[in-house]
């Protein structure tokens, strides 16, 4: 129970101050709680010893008043405290994770580990934020009215005391081990319901790919079983701790029920007065009803302590550039030395080595699954290699933060991520210090200003998540206008293969004529045009580079680029001469 309020302070950093704060003007309300009930039984003790006279009773009356007039106060002020800093908290944490997401591993990303991260980030979170705040309270008040009860049992009658305290003891073991048992099982249930997310993310994701090929049954099968796991484990989890409330709640009642027998025999045997018996039944229940409440809420702070566990795994993930310092380059060429890269067991760059000079274009070519994107998430430091250094400006990318590498860098791919935001934004995510002036100049550069005009809010469009009201091609050029607004020194590009129709594929190439003007540029190309007018080629097969060198170079060598230029040639010819044949 404490360890909860003890996660809580350390998590709450400079909030941690009003926190600790609520809690001493809560223990203040909770004995500002005993009064009425001290002074309420001060008077059936005068009336019954006819020992009271109305002065007594207006006072009494008073200090009743007094104190609950100050416990409101009192509430009010714990509310002040405490309102809303659940909620800073936890935006604070957000945003931090959010910072510390880019400098995890993109391996991290996986499928899997989506689902894992938006059940963190939204159900453990938000339960957090939501109910930390009332338990702390209610476990402060609980522990306070136990400890007033007890010290008044001890010093009305130690006989009676002793056992009140006994249950008690007996009681908060059982409340542990409702915690322990309950946080076995938490974690599990978190778990499945990581994977219940994930599941749901893929079947809606992939929505369109299961109706085409009327998956649908098996999809929704992954999903169902999903659910029933989750459905299992929470029942599962229910039964695990019923026998501990069980035993939990017949000790309280035990104990309450032993109190009252022998504070009734002690009575009729003389050895206790009737009034101290009246007073001895009311504090019985001070004692072990906030407890019985406690076990209500057990429920909630074990979900609470699950999800803690999980939000410091989640925030513990090694980040790729802890060693990294934010280092300002000053030029920009890249090279590769003798470079190995795997997926976890997967090979894909075999020692590589290459160089390219500032202000360069280099093509990367090769069949499908050669290693050509790796190449460029390695620049990007996406991933760190293995074996063999990747160097930007001379420095190895492993000495940098991945913030002031990827300043240097714009990326434009084919499978372009729109935010589910306005266009403006969406451009503007490339600078985000640009004025609108500047977003609609390189719109146009991008060639995308006359197709966002006639858009409904023109440049203030909302764009659903990940673009999908927006055609491949208009996409590419949102993206390639977000990069010029960036000015990286430093272009990573992937030509599109999809087929965009030609008026979309001219201006996709205006767009990036403009992006492109005297910047280090890598293109994963696709374009026989693109790849003649390369600096430099790089020929990737199998993880290897086979062959580097310019197009006039390489058509002159027996080798994999002739074979493709050649190949590629021929399919033109025969594009070109069906063609004519059509028109004839
Ligand atoms: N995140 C990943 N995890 C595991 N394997 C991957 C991952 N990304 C790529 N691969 C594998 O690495 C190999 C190289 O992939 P890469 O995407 O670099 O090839 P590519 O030459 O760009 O292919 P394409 O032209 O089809 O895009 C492939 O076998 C691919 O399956």
């Amino acid at each position: 129970m404490l360890s909860i309020i003890k996660r809580v302070l350390k998590l709450a950093g400079e909030f941690a101050g009003k926190i600790k704060l609520a809690m001493f003007v809560s223990f203040f309300e909770a004995i500002f709680n005993n009064v009425p009930i001290f002074i309420i039984l001060y008077i059936l003790i005068g009336i019954m010893n006819d020992a009271l006279d109305v002065n007594d009773v207006w006072i009494s009356g008073g200090i009743i008043i007094t104190a609950l007039l100050l416990q409101c106060v009192l509430k009010r002020v714990i509310y002040v405290l405490q309102s809303g800093t659940g909620f800073e908290i936890f935006a604070r944490e957000r945003i931090k994770i959010g910072d510390r997401f880019k400098r995890f591993p993109m391996g991290y990303f996986s499928e899997g580990n989506k689902g894992y991260i938006s059940a963190v980030i939204t159900s453990d979170i938000n339960f957090i934020e939501m109910y930390a705040m009332n338990a702390i309270d209610k476990v402060v008040i609980a522990y306070v009215n136990a400890m007033v009860a007890c010290i008044f049992l001890l010093i009305i009658d130690y006989r009676i005391a002793v056992i009140s305290i006994l249950a008690f003891l007996i009681g908060v073991f059982l409340l542990k081990k409702i915690l322990a048992v309950g946080k076995k099982h938490s974690v599990i249930r978190q778990d499945k319901q990581s994977e219940l997310v994930s599941a749901v993310l893929e079947y809606v994701q992939g929505m369109s790919v299961i109706k085409a090929f009327n998956m649908s049954g098996d999809k929704a099968k992954a999903t169902k079983k999903a659910f029933e796991e989750f459905r299992d484990i929470s029942i599962e989890m229910e039964k695990g701790f019923m026998p501990y409330i069980f035993r939990f709640e017949s000790i309280f009642a035990l104990g309450i029920g032993l109190t009252i027998l022998l504070a009734s025999s002690f009575t009729v045997y003389g050895s206790l007065n009737m009034s101290i018996m009246l007073m001895i039944f009311v504090f019985i229940f001070r004692i072990y009803l906030p407890f019985n409440a406690l076990s209500l809420l057990s429920a909630e702070i074990r979900i609470m302590e699950a999800g803690l566990d999980r939000y410091d795994a989640l925030k513990n993930i090694e980040i790729i550039d802890e060693n990294g310092r934010d280092i300002k380059l000053d030029s920009f060429d890249i090279e590769f030395k003798d470079v190995s890269f795997a997926y976890d067991d997967k090979k894909v760059l075999q020692n590589i080595s290459f160089a390219i000079p500032e202000k360069s274009m280099t093509a990367l070519v090769g069949s499908s699954g050669s290693g050509k994107t790796t190449i460029a998430n390695l620049i990007a430091r996406f991933w760190d290699v293995q074996k063999g250094e990747v160097r930007v400006g001379g420095v190895n990318v492993k000495e940098m933060t991945c913030d002031s590498l990827l300043s240097n860098i714009s990326m434009v791919f084919q499978n372009v991520y729109l935010f589910n935001d306005t266009i403006f934004n969406n451009i503007k995510f490339g600078n985000p210090e640009a004025s609108r002036e500047e977003v609609i100049a390189v719109a146009k550069k991008a060639r995308c200003h006359e197709f966002i005009m006639e858009l409904p809010d023109g440049y203030d469009t909302m764009v659903d998540e990940g673009g999908s009201s927006l055609s491949g091609g208009e996409k590419q050029r949102i993206s390639i206008a977000r990069a010029i607004l960036k000015d990286a020194p430093i272009i990573l590009l992937d030509e599109a293969t999809a087929s965009v129709d030609p008026e979309n594929e001219k201006y996709i190439q205006l767009a990036i004529n403009e992006l492109v003007k005297d910047k280090t540029l890598v293109v994963i190309a696709h374009r026989l045009s693109t790849i003649r007018s390369a600096n430099q080629i790089l020929v990737l097969e199998n993880g290897n580079l086979v062959q580097k060198g310019n197009h006039n170079q390489l058509v002159e060598e027996e080798g994999k680029y002739k074979d493709f230029w050649d190949r590629r040639m021929k399919a033109k010819s025969w594009e070109i001469s069906k063609a004519t044949l059509a028109k004839d």
